[in-house]
Order: C-alpha cells, then structure tokens, then sequence
C-alpha cells in the first residue's frame, strides 16, 4: 500500500472521451561514454518545461554514481518504480533493454507525456529506433520523435577517429550518423581552434544534422524535444531540409559522409523498393575502387508516378519505410531529394543507377 502512494496519479492525457489515444514520443539519446548524457538527462527532467516526461537510463544497475543520485535523492530506494521528480516529470528506471522498459511504461499511459531513451555509451542507437518500426504494438504507443547524440568537445574528436577492424565503423562516428542532433558538450574545456576541429568532422559525417555547443549539456529544450524527424507530417519541412544539404568530405578515407543528390521525374515504386533493398539488404553497389557501399541513415522526398503527395523516405539501417506525406507537388517537374549517410558511397555512381532503374520515362534530367 504504501508502493501504491509512492506513484504519483497524475490526470491522464487521454482524458477526452471519443478521442483516439495519442501516441507518445520519444527521444533516444546516445553518446560516447562520459560524454554528457545523463547530465542532460538531469537538466531537462529540472528546467521549467509543462511536460511530464518519463526517463529511461539504461544499464541503470551499471550506470555512474551521477545517475543512481538522480533517481536515489528523489525518491529513496525504489528501483524500476515510478518516481516522482522536480516538475512533475516522472523516471523510470530499468536495467532492461528500452523495449521492454517503454512497454512496462506504456502500461502507465497517461501519466507521462513524452520518453527519454538514454542508450549506454557504446549502443548503437540504429538498433533502438528500429524497434520502433519492428514492433507495430509498440508502434501504436510510442513513436520516435529523434535522436541526439552528445559528444564530448575534448574527447569527441579521438573517439570520432578511433580506427576499428576492417569494415567496422566506430560507435562514436555510427552515432552522429544516426543523429537528429549532435550536441557538443564540454566546450569549456577546448579552445576554439579544437572546438572547430570537432564541428567540422561532426558536419564531414552527417551534412543533416543539426549542431549545437554546450557547456553541462544546458540546451534550449525545443532544440531537443519534438523534432518530428520520422515523420511524415510536415513534409514541407523536410523538403526545406534536405535542400539545406550538402555532400560531405570524408575526414578519413574511410569514414562516413554524407552523399546527396536531386533527380526530376516520377518513380516506379516497385523499383524505388529494390533500388534500397540492393543498397540496404544485397549490398550490390560498389564505389569506385570496389568496396560495397554501406547505409546507415537514408531520408528523402520523393515522387511516385500517379500520386499527387510526396513521399516520404526514412531508412536506418537495414529498415526503410516510404509514407506518403500530405504535402501535395507543387513544383513541375517534380524533384526526388536523397541523402544518404554511410560509408564507400560514391554519388555520381548511386545517382545513375537510381536515374537508369528508378525514374521513369519522360525526363530523367539530373539536377545537382
Ligand atoms: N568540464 C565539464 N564537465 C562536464 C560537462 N558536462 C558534463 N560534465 C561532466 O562529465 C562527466 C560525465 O557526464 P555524464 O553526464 O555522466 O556523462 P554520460 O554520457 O551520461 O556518461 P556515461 O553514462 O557513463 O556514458 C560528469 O562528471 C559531468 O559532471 C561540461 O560541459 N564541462
Ligand atoms: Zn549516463
């Protein structure tokens, strides 16, 4: 019973009769180990924000002495209980991997409204957010909002760099890959001259993502929370975003960079799906000195011969969905925007092979 007073009954969201649920989004924060994700954890669960968010930190059993203080001097010894923290936000703690922890959570709906998801330094965050588009009951519940990756100013740069066995990308370079955003923490131990270093081959592998310098990861919190970059809602802004894109410079021969290209003309959906599904699955392109190229993040825009939406291309990893958004084509000809984050990718080789299977007869004129 007195379990029971310890959980806070907070007035469910979906309060409104008649009204469908509504789902939940969530936040996967990744980072290099020590890089500053707990810290940012604990300044967003304390800044004045009217949304109760639920926390999950995972290997929480392992985890620093910073993070069992954070649960501990809020609420005593509750483990994998609900806790009640500064401004109503609530946090869950679970050894467990997120699944299982956002499907205990769910079981609570309405009493939070937004999850933050932090990964172990070394997770691959590709991993986490493709459950979400695995499991479909938990896609009913949750869906993944972003991901942001918070790397250390002083370290960031090494661990960026560090070489790993042949075809391995390290974990540090996988996760600005994945990232909705990159936070660059502990600016007050660089000087700006590293600082820039950093940015600079934080930008040479992912020309999407958005970038921000902090000191004790204090950001603005609309820069983190309901980013919508999975979904297909605001298709405009995407649009706006992909055409914000630029290819990027390797730092490394082999790293990741960023390759993009446009391409007018309506698409064959059945060949758009084998197209991605040679480049994800088969890896059956080569760059030009033959090794396999390798997605870890894919985004686009494009257009399907009879349909008057955009569609909306989203792939991590190996997973890829197309959705159609409700912005209409407005422009003629119609424009095919893709970025393609990962490794051996060679452009010129990607973008006629998409121009000579994909776009259907008509024009077929590159732009870019
Ligand atoms: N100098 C400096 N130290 C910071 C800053 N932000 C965080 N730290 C310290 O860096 C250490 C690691 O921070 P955490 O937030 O625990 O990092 P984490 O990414 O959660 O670490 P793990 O969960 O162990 O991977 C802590 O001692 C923080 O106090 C900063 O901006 N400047
Ligand atoms: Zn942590």
């Amino acid at each position: 019973m007195e379990e029971e007073d310890d959980c806070p009954e907070l007035v469910p969201i979906d309060s409104q009769p008649g009204l469908p649920a509504r789902q939940i989004p969530v936040t996967i924060i990744t980072g290099y180990l020590g890089a500053g994700k707990t810290t940012l954890l604990n300044y967003i669960l304390t800044e004045q924000h009217n949304k109760r968010i639920a926390v999950i930190l995972n290997e929480f059993g392992e985890g620093s002495a910073l993070e069992k203080s954070l649960a501990v001097s809020q609420a005593g010894e509750l483990y994998e209980e609900w806790l009640e923290l500064r401004n109503g936000c609530l946090c869950c703690s679970v050894k467990d991997n997120g699944l299982k922890a956002i499907e205990n959570l769910m079981e609570k709906k309405g009493k939070f409204d937004y999850i933050l998801l932090e990964t172990t330094g070394l997770a691959d965050p590709g991993a986490v957010a493709s459950m979400f588009w695995v499991d479909a009951e938990l896609g009913s519940d949750v869906y993944l909002d972003g991901i942001v990756t918070v790397i250390d100013a002083k370290y960031g740069l090494q661990q960026l760099k560090e070489e790993k066995a042949e075809g391995l990308v390290n974990e540090a370079s996988r996760q600005v890959a994945l990232a909705d955003l990159a936070i660059i923490n502990k600016t007050d131990l660089v000087e700006e001259e590293e600082l820039n270093q950093v940015r600079d081959t934080v930008r040479s592998i992912n020309g999407l993502v958005k970038i921000l310098e902090t000191q004790r990861s204090r950001v603005d919190l609309c820069d983190v929370l309901d980013l919508h970059s999975f979904d297909c809602q605001d298709g405009a802004k995407l649009t706006e975003k992909l055409q914000l894109v630029t290819p990027t410079r390797p730092h490394l021969d082999k790293s990741i960079l960023t390759a993009t290209f446009e391409v007018t003309g309506d698409l064959c959906e059945d060949a758009l799906n084998t197209f991605i599904q040679d480049l994800l699955w088969e890896k059956k392109f080569c760059n030009k000195a033959g090794e396999p190229m390798s997605v870890i993040r894919l985004k686009g825009i494009v257009s399907f011969a009879g349909k008057v939406h955009q569609v909306m291309l989203q792939g991590v990893h190996e997973l890829y969905e197309l959705n159609e958004t409700p912005q209409l084509w407005e422009e003629n000809p119609h424009t095919n925007r893709l970025v393609f984050i990962g490794k051996n990718l060679d452009k010129n080789i990607l973008q006629e092979i998409f121009i000579s299977t994909v776009v259907m007869d008509g024009v077929k004129k590159a732009g870019v």
